[in-house]
């Protein structure tokens, strides 16, 4: 069995991990922290998680223990992975951190968007960016990987095939996304209580959120070429879920009035991708159906066979936008069947 830690154990991403690891055939969680919650079971304060976790007890972070693991998942928020991944990769843990410490390659701006120093700039050379479709081969043997966040997920593997093949103008893209509440974590804000979030809809971050100069760094290395990318997220009524609508204009001469080579490119791309599902043409995916499990669901249109594309793209943002892509990462890197524990459907409705 493979012994893994869980520092920061009491967030949505971590809780999430748990549950996911519940059902993993080479896991053993045997060490997760929290330090308001010091001494308490995880299955007390977390009663779904009762018959699975019965002896696991939350601790406060220590850098002796958790280096006794053979990796160590950060479910916590930016900067705490700066701080304790170094000590942990010096003593041979592998470190798979959800936050962003390590997603920008450029700790400088890093810092810009994060308002606050690059705590690990001399660990950002060995970092892996855990995004599968794109990376696989380094992950597999990467010592430290940056899982991406939610919304960079869902953009990236929408536009990955069009940008891939040069069929639409990199420099005027266009991502309009929804998420859900549980992406702005567990801990109490004012937007995310119920008289504030339900039955309303808003959107926020429309002058430059941070995961742009992620999404631009990751469509930079697909497209080989500089990204201009209008970023919109919302807040909507939903406990999890994004749904990214992404438009590109087609470069001219392209397609050459085939109705169905969009399809085809997104089907033949995807082919071979455990957790991408490239649904039938005409298709408008529902962010239901991807509700606790590691999949990306995505359609391709062409509205009056013009010359702009629309994709939409769904996932859950706790499951392939955090806890369950960090996991597949984890299995790529110990070298195990890439969807080991992630098998089990989504949950309807
Ligand atoms: N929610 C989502 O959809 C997604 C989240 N992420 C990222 O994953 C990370 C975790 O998110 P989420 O689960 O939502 O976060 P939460 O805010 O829900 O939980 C944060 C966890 O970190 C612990 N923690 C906080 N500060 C520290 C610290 N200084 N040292 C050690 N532990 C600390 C907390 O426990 P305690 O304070 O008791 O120690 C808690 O368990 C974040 O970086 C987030 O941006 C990524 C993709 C999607
Ligand atoms: C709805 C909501 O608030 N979403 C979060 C992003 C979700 C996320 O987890 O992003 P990171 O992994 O980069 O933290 C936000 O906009 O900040």
């Amino acid at each position: 069995m493979i012994k893994v830690g869980i520092v920061g154990g009491t967030g949505y991403t971590g809780v999430e991990l748990l549950r996911l690891l519940a059902q993993h055939p080479h896991v053993s969680v045997e060490a997760i922290t929290s330090r308001s919650e010091d001494g308490v079971r995880v299955c007390d304060m977390y009663p779904n998680l009762r018959g699975h976790y019965d002896d696991l007890t939350f601790t406060v972070p220590d850098a002796k223990r958790l280096g006794a693991m053979d990796a160590v998942f950060f479910a916590t928020p930016h900067g705490v992975a700066h701080a304790l991944a170094g000590e942990l990769l010096e003593q041979g843990t592998r470190v798979i951190d959800l936050s962003a410490d390590f997603r920008l390659r450029d700790a400088t701006e890093w810092a810009e968007w994060y308002g606050q120093s690059h705590g690990a700039p001399t660990l950002l050379e060995g970092a892996v960016y855990g995004l599968p479709e794109m990376q696989r081969e380094r992950i597999r043997t990467a010592r430290l990987v940056a899982v991406p966040g939610c919304y960079p997920t869902a953009v990236q593997l929408g536009y990955l095939p069009l940008l891939e093949a040069g069929l639409i103008d990199s420099s005027s893209l266009i991502a309009d996304c929804k998420s859900g509440v549980t992406g702005a974590g567990r801990g109490a804000k004012v937007p995310s209580l119920l008289a504030e979030a339900s039955e309303s809809m808003k959107a926020y971050g429309a002058f430059g959120h941070r995961h742009l100069p992620e999404i631009r760094q990751g469509l930079r290395d697909i497209a080989a070429s500089d990204i201009g990318l209008t970023f919109v997220p919302h807040l909507t009524p939903m406990i999890r879920g994004i749904h990214a609508t992404l438009y590109g204009r087609l470069n001219s001469g392209q397609l050459n009035g085939d109705p169905d080579a969009l399809q085809a490119l997104f089907e033949q791309r995807y082919a071979n991708e455990p957790f991408v599902d490239v649904m039938p043409a005409g298709s408008h995916p529902e962010t239901r159906s991807v509700k606790g499990i590691n999949t990306c669901r995505l359609a391709v249109h062409r509205p009056g066979n013009g010359d702009v594309v629309v994709v939409l793209s769904v996932i859950d943002n706790l499951v392939k936008g955090a806890s369950g892509q960090a996991i597949q990462n984890l299995n790529l890197m110990f070298g195990l069947e890439e969807n080991a524990g992630l098998t089990a459907p989504a949950l309807m409705p």
